[in-house]
């Protein structure tokens, strides 16, 4: 022991409570404590270097209590959540900290302590998660969420208007907490059939009056008792869901005479004369008894249904059925019918504590698209991975044994007796078919597939049924293109019972053979939203030339035609996967009768006009005439082939758009008639005065390339939407539109269909739609669930043609009415857009010239070579742009800067009665305007005072236009003035 350390004044400490005793530890004789510290230079100079003053004063001001700037290092050791309350005392300016409540430790205490952190860390990390998902799921709704007032929920007491449809508890509840408190009129006729009567549903109802829930109910509801099934041991693998009783009807599955003529007198007898029109399995939206009768017998079954016999539940969906009851299967190998209330699920899952694992396997798409979570993904999940694999290697094995269960006749029962003797060996059975296509069956069994054409609706339509779902446990899965299929492999080895996708993402996973599609074959239930846009160019053309198809071009636009006699149904090229995949679903008969379909449309039934070219023979660039035949298809023509293509059974086909044709009652349309420059006038002057959700939709990707430009010179924040965005950026737009009560979209076709963003105050077309249907589902997009919207429809003489055709399609006998826009304004909008246009040249004349500038300078250092600093074009075009732009956006926001709409500014419009109105307020509701324009009458005076003829007079000018030119030079007429088809 050095001197130093001998000097110092040492006092001894007794052992009592001290971890170590003298037994312990051989040799320990006892425990002396430094009582002098005087001895510390070092310690002594670190105090001078930092002198006191630094530190800060404790809080409560305790004399004993000296704060210590710890170092990192000091920080870390002392774990302020592992570490025990420490006592600092002051002793001669030297700190002491000693443990008080200290415990000593064992090497297992050590093991425990660091499993303890582990547990921690991952209880954290959960925490974490759980905090951040709350509060995303707080911030952020996900696109295609129903955000749901908490004052609009009902109690279950309060959806007696459900109680007749006998829908589960489980979805009663969802549907409850969503506000829903009666089904729509589309619910209300097919859900009885669907659901009661197991029949397959052919459903056109005007946009957003709840088609979703409409096959979402009978399929979770459905999923719902097979899963009973399979807890009670059956394999419901081979259980067909649907029927007998319809079986036979599906050889010959006749279209009703009723479509050919909606309410006729004829079809009316038919209906009063055979009882009612659930019989001929059609309902029409023209006459509201039929529907009521229909829904009545549908009633009446529930009546029966409620007693012992079931059966009546389906006889009643069509009287000679009943017969047909005694096919190959005998009732009892069917599923029964729903007992009401369905048994309960585990209180948990009633309690909605379940209700998370749904949301669990469900990756909102934005989320699917992070690439980096794919990297982080947990060990659990890994060793579900794994799990699953093992769980396949069992479920392989007990495949072996599949086609001994499928084995009929005395093979079969000789394999069987062989194996009761012991004897291993195989025997070999001739004359036994191979299917083509074994199924791995992986225990998870896929129960309900639901196509749509656009991803977004997949998304959303995945979450409309997980709401439903949300007491059930019953996962839903969507699989779409443009974001990684990794992540969605990943989904789907949980095996969610149902899947939401686009053909082409499913055609990718069907063709690597993912396990749990693999199961394709054995769908209880196929759902095909918006079937006609899978389904396109509805013609029949007679006398068929050599080629099976016959492609022309009509002004750019890449089209096929059917040409087939034979019911062929012919789509674009992205639905090109549809037709291999329903081959595949419908392979085996017997399971294809087995599975319930779905199909719903606002415009399943609409029919267009033949284009005029397609009238009369054909005559090719050489001279050679080809006779043919082109007929225009009836409504039952095409849901034939709708039948046909899908492999429907006896469906009942429900149809209620027939005043409106797919539009909504609540929609007010109206239009702008303008020349084509002016178009960009209005539309600015529309989205400055009438502020509001707006989507504008336009032809092309390249119109909402340059719209978007345009409008976002004007600073309309516009926020672009078309098929060669990246996903990413599609569905952020989307969920930036959905959050801003002012946004404005500018999207292609490609938003036309099944979008349910909340709130959509007015569509605006800024061209003419291709196609009446598209016309529909655009529209659509507003007026929803039985809320107001306003749709105008831009026109430009070019369009005339165009818009005669659709006005004509859709049964609408006059003009729509013109939209109100005072021409004084109208001025001011001009002068501001067509400098916006210059800036917007200017623009590009700059990334050109820079463009140009950066080549130069690239190909001069991959020459290696020096470009002289005076290369005068260069340089003068690159400075000469950039000022031009400078300018000429100075001068954009030196007019913009000015109020577009000043005060005292008299706007008096000659149609408007009130023009103060537009006089004192700068902003105004749309859809006032134009229903006050429409009930004042001014409209029709303005009309009878223009000079201009109404565009449907127009028509008939450019037809016989185009009839003349046919005859001239057997060009198809048309050709070149109708880009668009409807
Ligand atoms: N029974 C109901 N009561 C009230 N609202 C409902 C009901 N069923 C569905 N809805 C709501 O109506 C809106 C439109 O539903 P949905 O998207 O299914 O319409 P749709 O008929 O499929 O429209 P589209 O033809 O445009 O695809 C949704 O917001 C949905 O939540």
């Amino acid at each position: 022991m050095s001197k130093k350390l001998k000097n110092m004044k040492w006092a001894s400490v007794p052992l009592e409570g001290f971890p170590i005793s003298s037994e312990d530890f051989h040799g320990f004789v006892g425990l002396e404590e430094c009582t002098d510290y005087g001895f510390d230079k070092e310690s002594k100079k670190q105090n001078k270097k930092k002198p006191e003053k630094k530190r800060k004063a404790p809080s409560d001001s305790n004399p004993k209590e000296v704060p210590v700037k710890k170092t990192k290092k000091e920080k870390k050791a002392a774990n302020p959540k592992q570490s025990v309350p420490a006592e600092i005392i002051e002793n001669q300016g030297f700190v002491v900290e000693s443990c008080v409540k200290a415990k000593p430790t064992t090497g297992k205490d050590t093991i425990e302590s660091k499993n303890n952190k582990k547990d921690k860390q991952k209880q954290d990390k959960n925490n974490k998660n759980e905090k951040k998902k709350k509060v995303a799921k707080k911030s952020k709704p996900r696109l295609g969420e129903n955000t749901v007032d908490i004052d609009s929920q009902l109690s279950l007491d309060e959806m007696q208007a459900w109680s007749a449809l006998q829908i589960p508890e489980e979805i009663l509840k969802a549907l409850a907490e969503q506000g829903f408190s009666k089904p729509t009129k589309i619910q209300e006729l097919t859900l009885p059939s669907a659901m009661l009567g197991r029949r397959d549903i052919l459903g056109a109802a005007e946009t957003g009056s709840g088609k979703t829930l409409a096959f979402g109910i009978p399929i979770l509801s459905g999923i719902m008792k097979l899963k009973e099934q399979e807890a009670a041991g059956i394999d419901v693998y081979d259980v067909p869901y649907k029927k007998s009783s319809v079986k036979k009807k599906t050889t010959e599955t006749k279209p009703k005479k009723v479509f050919s003529k909606k309410g006729s007198k004829k079809a009316k007898a038919n209906k009063n004369k055979n009882g009612e029109s659930s019989e001929e399995g059609y309902i029409s939206g023209e006459s509201d008894s039929s529907a009521d009768d229909d829904k009545g017998s549908d009633n009446d079954s529930e009546n029966d249904a409620s007693g012992s016999d079931n059966e009546n539940q389906s006889d009643n969906e069509g009287q000679s059925d009943e017969q047909d009851s005694n096919d190959e299967k005998s009732d009892d190998e069917f599923l029964e019918e729903y007992d009401v209330p369905i048994k309960k699920k585990k209180e948990s899952v009633v309690d909605g504590n379940n209700s998370d694992d749904s949301e669990e396997n469900y990756v909102h798409l934005s989320e699917m698209l992070d690439s980096d979570d794919l990297a982080d993904s947990s060990d659990e999940e890994n060793d579900f991975v794994e799990s699953n694999n093992g769980e396949n290697s069992e479920e392989d094995n007990s495949d072996e044994s599949e086609p001994d269960d499928e084995l009929e006749g005395s093979d079969h029962e000789d394999v069987g007796d062989e194996n009761e003797t012991g004897v291993g060996c195989v025997k070999v059975i001739d004359d036994i078919e191979m299917p083509g296509h074994v199924v791995n069956k992986t225990g998870k069994p896929l129960y309900a597939l639901i196509l749509t054409p656009t991803r977004e609706l997949a998304m959303q339509i995945s979450r409309h049924l997980i709401s439903a779902a949300k007491y059930t446990g019953i996962r839903v899965a969507t699989i779409v293109g443009g974001m990684a299929a990794v992540k969605q492999e990943r989904l789907l080895r949980a095996g969610p019972e149902v899947v939401v996708a686009t053909p082409g993402r499913l055609a990718e996973l069907l063709g690597q053979r993912q396990p749990h599609l693999d199961q394709l074959e054995h769908i209880k239930f196929l759902a095909i939203d918006e079937t006609d846009r899978m389904v396109e160019r509805n013609h029949l053309v007679e006398h068929l030339p050599t080629q099976p198809f016959f492609r022309f071009r009509i002004a750019g636009v890449q089209t096929f035609l059917a040409i087939d006699e034979t019911d062929r149904m012919v789509e674009r090229n992205h639905f090109l996967e549809l037709h291999p995949l329903l081959a595949r679903l419908n392979a085996d008969e017997a399971r294809g009768r087995a599975r319930q379909n779905f199909v719903f449309s606002a415009t399943l039934t609409m029919v267009h006009d033949l284009p005029s070219h397609f009238k009369g023979n054909k005559v090719t660039k050489r001279g050679k005439i080809i006779k043919r035949k082109v007929h225009k298809m009836t409504p039952e023509q095409k849901l034939k082939k709708l039948i046909t293509m899908i492999g429907m059974t006896d469906p009942k086909v429900v149809d209620i758009t027939t005043q409106n044709l797919g539009t909504a009652e609540t929609l007010t349309e109206c239009r702008i008639s303008c020349a084509l420059d002016q178009k960009d006038h209005y539309l600015y002057y529309i989205l400055q005065r009438h502020p509001g959700r707006t989507i504008v939709f336009c032809n092309s990707i390249g119109s909402v390339k340059r719209l978007a430009q345009l409008l976002g010179l004007l600073k309309c924040s516009p926020l672009p939407l078309h098929a060669s965005m990246p996903q990413r950026q599609r569905i952020k737009n989307l969920e930036r539109f959905r959050d801003d009560p002012h946004g404005v979209l500018v999207a292609t076709d490609v938003a036309a269909r099944g979008l349910d963003i909340p709130g959509v105050d007015h569509v605006i077309h800024y061209q003419v739609p291709r196609t009446a249907e598209n016309y529909v589902h655009r529209s659509g997009r507003t007026a929803r669930a039985t809320k107001e919207g306003l749709t105008i429809l831009m026109v430009e003489p070019g369009e005339a043609l165009n818009y005669a055709k659709l006005c004509r399609t859709l049964n609408k006998t006059t003009d729509l009415p013109t939209f109100p826009v005072p021409s004084p304004i109208l001025n001011s909008m001009r002068d501001i857009v067509t400098l916006a246009r210059e800036v917007d040249r200017a623009a590009l004349t700059h990334r050109r010239s820079q463009q140009e500038a950066g080549w130069l300078d690239k190909a001069a250092k991959d020459m290696d070579m020096l470009v002289d600093e005076d290369f005068v074009p260069r340089k003068h075009a690159q400075a000469s742009s950039s000022k031009d732009l400078q300018f000429k956006k100075k001068q954009l926001d030196a007019l913009m800067a000015r109020p577009l709409f000043p005060r005292g500014f008299s706007y008096k419009y000659p149609s408007l009665n009130d023009p103060d109105v537009l006089g004192v307020r700068s902003e105004e509701n749309a859809l006032q305007v134009m229903k006050t324009a429409i009930q004042s009458g001014e409209l029709k005076r303005e009309k009878r005072k223009s000079k201009n003829a109404p565009l449907l007079k127009l028509e008939k000018k450019s037809r016989s236009r185009n009839s003349r030119r046919v005859k001239k030079g057997g060009k198809k007429g048309g050709e070149k003035s109708t880009p668009q088809e409807t």
